[in-house]
């Protein structure tokens, strides 16, 4: 059978082995990388991993060599938490920020969230598809072929459902591959504080509509103090769960509310955030199987404590990093820094680091059958890092190292531009 792709001559092919589970505490450790590495490719998907010259029996008249040219080779990046789909941006509370006024008290005070869902309600479809691309593409071009998506900036069903449309088009016409998530509460609607209930009542009157639809696999919440309780957060995860929605939970970010155990009790995919997650809660996720998505660019931009993953890694936590590109609390959808400070501030290896963005990001948004991992019949994503090695990635903090990028084995970024 002739190949459609070799890529020969890789310095450091970073496979993530077969993929076929989350890596926990120690494996995270354990990548094997493979010099003078081959990847075969037919289909869209990867046929054959080795080292030295790929057999010459897949070599037809229209098969195409890429030479790698020494350099570093990983899987396509996954980016499982972010706010992709949204109007507006906020800029205007930098300074209060900078003043020292904490996130929840711009929440309290009308702004933060509020302010985005109030953009969002404003813009058309058009325009949040427009911003949101744009988005899409700079996830691209720093290595990412797959993304979680929330809505979460309506708190109405018909915006909510804008958002979630939005990122079903994306899906259908950008080469990233997203996966969607509602969030329909992200924060209570000031008309609702006195009645919380009424408005809880509401989101779960939503979900067999969204999912009707179509429109999202996963459900999530903001598990925080002042936003939902446990359980407020119990009783909507528990109806999407009955309509069959996968559930993700923002939780223990600020406060210690105990979402870490609530997702370990509710069989999350993932708990996300986890600055202040208890030692109990960690060990309740790693007796469940649940994945800490850590989401480190949101401590650097909070200015807040980083969570802990080398405790979470020792406990036996599968851990995942995340970008949680939003308006307000992340606003960057650049993976490589998340990656970097994973090392810098999570003291996470660069091996652990990479497991976190490929096959573990892989399983927290329920890709791991098909992507995470260079191996047979997994889908052909994988970037090739202008870096002598996997270090160098993380070493070498603030930049962009992406080279090429290649989307069920078409090439769509080439020398760090653009080209799908
Ligand atoms: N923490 C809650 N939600 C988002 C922030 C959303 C925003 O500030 O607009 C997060 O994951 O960080
Ligand atoms: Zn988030």
């Amino acid at each position: 059978m002739y190949a459609d792709l070799i890529v020969k001559n890789i310095g450091n092919l970073i496979t993530m082995g077969e993929g076929k589970k989350p890596r926990v505490g120690k494996e995270m450790n354990e990548v094997e990388i493979i010099k003078d590495g081959y990847i075969v490719i037919k289909d869209g998907k990867f046929l054959e991993v080795g080292s030295g010259e790929a057999d010459k029996k897949y070599i037809g008249g229209s098969t195409l060599i890429k030479d790698a040219m020494g350099l570093t080779v990983t899987p396509g990046l996954i980016d499982p938490h972010t706010h992709l789909v949204h109007g507006g941006s906020r800029e205007n509370e930098f300074s209060k920020k900078l003043d020292g006024v904490p996130y929840m008290d711009i929440l309290k005070a009308g702004g933060g969230i509020l302010s985005t869902v109030n953009s969002t309600k404003q813009a058309s479809f058009e325009e949040l598809y427009k911003k949101a691309k744009k988005s899409l593409d700079i996830m691209l071009s720093f290595g990412v072929t797959t993304a979680e998506a929330k809505s979460g900036y309506g708190l109405d069903l018909e915006t909510e459902l804008k958002q979630l449309e939005v990122a079903k088009k994306l899906n259908e016409d950008h080469p990233v591959d997203l996966v969607s998530t509602y969030l329909g509460a992200h924060a209570m609607p000031p008309e609702y504080r006195d009645d919380r209930d009424k408005f809880i009542d509401e989101i779960i009157k939503a979900l067999p509509v969204v999912k009707e639809k179509k429109l999202a696999e996963f459900c999530d919440v903001f598990c925080e103090e002042g936003v939902f309780s446990i359980e407020e957060t119990r009783k909507i995860l528990n109806a999407a769960k009955e309509l069959g929605f996968k559930v993700k939970i923002h939780a223990d970010e600020i406060a210690t509310l105990g979402g870490a155990e609530l997702s370990a009790e509710l069989g999350a995919f993932s708990a996300d955030h986890l600055m202040a997650a208890s030692e109990k809660g960690m060990d309740d996720m790693a007796k469940a199987g649940v994945i800490a998505d850590i989401l480190p660019t949101t401590s650097f931009n909070l200015n807040k404590d980083y969570a802990r993953a080398r405790l979470m890694i020792e406990k036996g936590v599968a851990v995942a990093l995340s970008t949680d590109y939003n308006p307000g609390s992340s606003p960057t959808e650049n993976l490589q820094l998340a990656m970097q400070l994973g090392s810098l501030k999570l003291r996470m290896t660069p091996k652990e680091v990479i497991t976190a963005v490929t096959v573990n990001s892989a399983y927290s948004v329920d890709r791991g059958k098909e992507i995470g991992s260079i191996s047979k019949g997994k889908r052909a994503d994988f970037v090739i890092f202008d870096t002598p090695n996997l270090e160098y990635i993380m070493y070498h903090f603030g930049i962009n190292h992406t080279k090429d990028v290649y989307k069920n084995g078409v090439q769509v970024v080439e020398d760090g531009r653009i080209i799908y």
